[in-house]
């Protein structure tokens, strides 16, 4: 048989990927990133219609292009036969959810609804159903609902069940128009196959299904709500599909637009850090990967079930068939620095970096690595949007303690670095204290790749040491690789991802190890760090939500 390949499609938060894989060795052959055109929405649809806070949508037709230029452009730049691509895979971000017709077509797309808010693509930090998380949070405590253990005791704003409540009280119609809901993942898949199925990974991380139990029982649906009653048969009804499943087939029609041939094999869809895990080689207990972008999402597998503080889940099954798939989070880490970036550095700095080539986050990095640890006299706690794990609370806010009229920019910089390292600690500790053990550490993601003094700073404030992806494109090539178990051993793929990953799997000799005189000082740190967030967080000082809620109601009075 001759050579087989297979794409990875990665679906971030602010592009897509396409990676064209060798399926003997893993090797990427080629990579292409399409930009997303409509970027996150987050103030106005495209209409112009305003939004409120805490609202993030995106638009599905960017979602079609990066199909649509991406996947010919790795075949373009590497000559492959379509022939010989076997299947392709998908991951995303997730909940990334939209609401659909009968035909699977959104319904921003239709006229009539265009300019609703709620008939968009509501993308993963979307945080406006805060109101609703703390409700089902609530009523499932409550009423003792065995599932909410299985999530760190809360559910979070961000996903399906929160999402879908808030469409239901703001805009009742947009819900019954409805035929479903969908994950942006299995849309995606769904428009390539001709049929929508959905995946057991974002099913059960974000829409609180389980393989034996599957969603939470109408009674309690009908308690948050009687018009929620029947939403898992109806809403949310479909199929549930294992990892590494074939959806379907690549239609003639989509063939056609995205130069593959008809019926390659198309894998269910994946969550983008969930299936980085298999591509670092993770397929046993005890590897945490940190998926590290515009968020950190933390994975980790483990032999049985047990109850760890605000961990986002744990799912059966969930990451790696056999074991149980362990997540929690932090919801911005790459969107700190850039907001950093954007908001508070001044023109001179911007100049300074322009002079030395350098772009702006490379120029402040090489600034902050010239300090000590502990130098800047600067702390911060890394909630700019709000905090996943372990306290769950989108209501939480950022803050930086320690500044004085001589405080640089690039003090600040290094001080939110290390605030997302405290963070991604207390993660790390939450699991490891709780009896899911960790043992060693991976990264992949944008980050490793692009923020040496980042990684470095996570070594010693975690005092591990840290393995780092080889691929630039770990999600992709991880997606790739549960599409070549759908296409199975006999196309030329494999029978199930722990062969794959013998295979394909690749990490960098180069690793990052703790220096001890740096995990000395941020030991030191780390304890302020925790008073703060425990004073902040948990209740101690409600003063950020406070704060909100004066904010709130000051833009309630000036609307115009
Ligand atoms: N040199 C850098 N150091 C730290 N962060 C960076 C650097 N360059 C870009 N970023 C951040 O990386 C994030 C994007 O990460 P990436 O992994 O590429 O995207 P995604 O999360 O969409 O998959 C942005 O939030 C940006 O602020
Ligand atoms: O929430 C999840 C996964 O559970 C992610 O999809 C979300 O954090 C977005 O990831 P990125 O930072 O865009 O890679």
């Amino acid at each position: 048989m001759s050579n087989k390949y297979a794409i990875g499609v990665d679906y971030g938060t602010q592009s897509g990927r396409a990676v064209l894989v060798d399926l003997s060795n893993g090797h990427e052959l080629a990579d292409h990133v399409t930009p997303y055109r409509h970027h996150v929405m987050d103030e106005e649809l495209p209409s112009g219609v305003k939004l409120e806070h805490d609202w993030a949508l995106q638009h599905p037709q960017d979602y079609m292009e990066v199909l649509e230029q991406s996947i010919p452009a790795v075949l373009k730049a590497t000559g492959i036969s379509a022939e010989d691509v076997i299947s392709v895979g998908i991951d995303f971000t997730a909940c990334t959810v939209l609401p659909v017709d009968a035909n699977g077509t959104p319904l921003c797309l239709l006229e009539p609804f265009a300019n609703n808010p709620h008939a968009w693509v509501k993308l993963w930090k979307h945080h406006a159903a805060q109101p609703e998380a703390d409700q089902i949070n609530e009523i499932a405590a409550a009423r003792n609902e065995k599932w909410l253990k299985r999530y760190g005791g809360k559910i979070s704003s961000e996903w399906m069940l929160a999402k879908l409540w808030q469409v239901l009280n703001e805009a009742p119609d947009i819900y019954e128009e409805a035929d479903k809901f969908v994950e942006a993942a299995d849309w995606v898949v769904g428009i390539m196959t001709g049929n929508i199925v959905r995946n057991s990974c974002t099913a059960g991380y974000k829409s609180n299904w389980h393989k034996q139990d599957g969603y939470p029982s109408e009674e309690f649906l009908s308690a948050l709500d009687p018009r929620l009653e029947k939403l898992t048969s109806t809403k949310l009804r479909g199929e549930v599909l294992p990892l590494g499943s074939k959806a379907g087939e690549l239609t003639e029609e989509m063939a056609a637009k995205i130069g593959l041939k008809p019926g390659t094999a198309i894998a269910v869809g994946n969550i983008d850090a969930h299936a980085a895990v298999p591509a670092v080689g993770a397929v046993t207990p005890g590897k945490l990967v940190m998926a590290m972008g515009t968020s950190i999402c933390h994975l980790l597998l483990g032999e049985e079930e047990r109850e760890v503080e605000g961990m986002c889940g744990v799912v059966e099954d969930g990451i790696i068939p056999g074991y149980y798939g362990y997540e929690a989070g932090q919801s911005a880490v790459g969107d700190i620095f850039e907001w950093f970036v954007e908001e508070c550095v001044p023109a001179y700095a911007y100049r300074e970096a322009e002079a030395a080539g350098e772009n702006i986050h490379v120029y402040l990095t090489r600034r902050a690595n010239e300090l000590k640890p502990g130098q800047s006299g600067l702390l911060a706690l890394d909630w700019w949007n709000g905090n996943r794990s372990v306290l769950v609370d989108t209501n939480l806010t950022g803050t930086m303690l320690g500044m004085t009229l001589l405080t640089k920019p690039w003090e600040m910089y290094r001080a939110l670095l290390e605030a997302t390292a405290f963070g991604s600690r207390k993660i790390v500790e939450a699991f490891h204290s709780n009896g899911v053990t960790v043992e060693e550490l991976y990264a992949c993601g944008g980050l490793p790749q692009k923020n040496k003094l980042l990684m470095q700073i996570y070594a010693d404030v975690m005092n591990r040491e840290i393995k780092i992806a080889a691929s630039r494109q770990t999600p992709a090539l991880g997606a790739a690789m549960f599409g070549a178990v759908a296409a199975g051993a006999e196309k030329g793929g494999y029978d199930n991802i722990v062969e794959a990953a013998q295979k394909m799997a690749r990490i960098r000799e180069e690793t990052f190890k703790p220096i001890p005189e740096n995990v000395a000082v941020y030991n030191k740190l780390y304890a302020e760090y925790n008073q703060l967030h425990d004073y902040f967080g948990r209740g101690d000082n409600e003063v950020m939500k406070r704060l909100k809620a004066i904010k709130e109601k000051a833009a309630e009075c000036c609307a115009p």
